[in-house]
């Protein structure tokens, strides 16, 4: 007896080459459609050589006031999406994430010893385990196991100003790092000069070449990652060979650390004591795969804590020399919410908006990641008519979106007070989210980074002010701001001044610490 009639076999096959035929015209369609409109390209360069070098997100902004919120260039061989506008970030990179979630391939990654950072893997296994390792102890529910830590790392943060305001820079670049060192590692950095920040600088120097702008070069002719470092023109593998033997140090040495002081029984629990403790770290046959993705989870948490807290911060302190009113309000707010008798801590943050319109403002004003990290689509695509190719390179210019200023009146401009109502209050809930990227590959330090940089902006804001540095006659030291270039942005260091405010000394900070909660 026959299991199918002849007239159901007749449907199967028709319904299978509809299903068939529809599939090839959409692969079809994909192909005939336009790329999202863009510059004019240049033969093997492509638009590589018309963008501004330093500041890409500049040209992008410029290109897309002549081509539209999503256009298309082409960098030698590689096709680049750049958005230029949160909502189509959010249609592309959020609604559709399991398609843009990927990475580009950057062909500095393995030589320079990037590919230990889980923000740089591709999409896939790998990234998945890394990332749940380093959840675990950065989720949004876990952020106030950090309010402590926080709070302790910005009282001597303070005495440290106290003393030596001048090396401000070291003061902010110290308490981030120390903070991220205490929770993934549990260990104590020490004020000036500790070895392991000391290497892990060294290790943040490849940084600047994990980007696809960066990278073009590289990208087309992968030979000059090969030259040997005594051929005329080798810079970068050079730089590749430094890179590598930095990163493996500045991994390496932390967690042989944290082993011992597992056998000899001393650490409290940290991020990669609790790994080690895992069933998975104790399964022989997962042992390279879980070690890898320890490394892994503990390293971008230590280079993702360190220079992007301290970033956020340097354009605090930059905004209150250049926009010295802001202080005076907040300074009100904190007297007029806690008094003058203890420092404020997490559990005021609601009492406090303006303080938080000083955190997003500092986020937002001159972001610190101005073109996020770039992501790859993963499949070819087809949003609003146009054709998004497999492996194209999708960036989203979070510079161009903080200059909408549709939302953001006088957006250059340092001006905490667009995130409150006309009653002071806040207006929604959240930070400029975009700040921390989008979809699946949003930052997962987002939570304790706010944490510490509230910590910090508030205490500093309750001792000092800031202002403009004098000279020799008393008169202000004026400057232009320059900034660091590179995947990350922040300014380079400029002269400013931290007076503590009346009454304020070691004392009198002592006392205020005395009667401050921890927390
Ligand atoms: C205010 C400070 C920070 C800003 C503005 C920031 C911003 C970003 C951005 C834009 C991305 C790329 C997101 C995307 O691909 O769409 C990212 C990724 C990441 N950030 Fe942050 N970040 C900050 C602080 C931190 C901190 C403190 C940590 C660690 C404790 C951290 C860990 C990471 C990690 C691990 C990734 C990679 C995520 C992935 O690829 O799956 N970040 N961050």
């Amino acid at each position: 007896m026959s299991w199918f009639t002849d007239v159901q076999i007749l449907s199967l096959v028709f319904l299978v080459s509809l299903v068939l035929v529809g599939l090839i015209r959409r692969l079809v369609a994909k192909e005939t459609l336009p790329l999202p409109p863009g510059p004019l390209r240049f033969p093997i360069v492509g638009n590589a050589l018309s963008m501004d070098k330093a500041e890409p997100w500049n040209t992008y902004i410029a290109w897309g006031v002549k081509y539209g919120d999503i256009f298309s260039i082409r960098l030698f061989n590689q096709d680049v999406i750049v958005i230029n506008s949160e909502e189509i970030a959010k249609d592309l990179l959020e609604k559709r994430s399991s398609n843009y979630s990927d990475r580009p391939f950057l062909p500095t990654l393995k030589p320079f010893g990037w590919d230990l950072n889980f923000a740089f893997t591709p999409y896939g296994n790998e990234w998945r385990l890394a990332r749940r390792f380093f959840h675990q102890s950065f989720r949004a529910e876990a952020a106030p196991n950090f309010h402590p830590v926080q709070m302790r790392k910005a009282i001597l943060m303070l005495h440290a100003l106290l003393e030596t305001p001048q090396n401000f820079v070291d003061h902010l670049t110290g308490f981030s790092a120390s903070i991220v060192m205490s929770t993934t590692f549990d260990y104590d950095t020490k004020p000036r000069n500790d070895p392991a920040l000391d290497i892990l600088d060294k290790a943040l120097l490849g940084l600047r070449y994990m980007s696809p702008e960066a990278t073009v070069l590289l990208s087309a002719f992968p030979f000059l990652m090969r030259l040997p470092g005594w051929f005329p023109g080798a810079g970068v593998s050079r730089a590749a060979a430094s890179s590598l033997k930095y990163v493996m140090e500045s991994i390496e040495k932390p967690l042989q650390y944290v082993q011992k002081r597992i056998e000899t029984g001393t650490g409290e629990p940290c991020l990669v004591s609790d790994l080690m403790k895992r069933k998975e770290y104790q399964d022989e046959t997962r042992r390279d795969e879980v070690d890898r993705a320890i490394k892994q989870a503990s390293w971008t948490a230590f280079v993702g804590g360190s220079e992007t807290t301290s970033s956020v911060l340097m354009n605090f302190v930059l905004a209150m020399v250049l926009y010295p009113h802001v202080q005076e309000r907040a300074y009100a707010e904190i007297k007029a919410a806690i008094g003058t008798s203890r420092l404020p801590n997490h559990n005021d943050r609601p009492f406090l908006p303006y303080i938080e319109a000083i955190v997003r403002e500092s986020m937002r004003w001159l972001p610190i990641v101005p073109l996020g990290v770039a992501h790859a689509a993963t499949n070819s695509d087809i949003y609003q008519g146009y054709h998004i190719p497999k492996g194209a390179t999708v960036v989203a210019n979070t510079w161009a979106m903080t200059r909408n200023e549709a939302i953001y009146a006088k957006a250059s401009e340092f001006i905490p007070e667009r995130f409150l109502d006309e009653k002071g209050q806040l207006l929604v809930a959240d930070s400029p989210s975009y700040a921390f990227g989008f979809g699946r590959r949003i930052c997962p330090g987002r939570y304790v980074a706010e944490g510490s940089v509230w910590a910090c902006v508030a205490l500093i804001l309750t001792v000092f002010e800031i202002s403009k540095a004098k000279d020799a006659h008393g008169d202000d030291i004026h400057f232009v701001p320059t900034f660091t270039v590179g995947l990350t942005r922040h300014p380079n260091t400029f002269p400013c001044s931290f007076t503590p405010r009346a009454g304020m000394n070691s004392d009198r900070l002592a006392q205020l610490i005395a009667e401050s909660d921890p927390n």
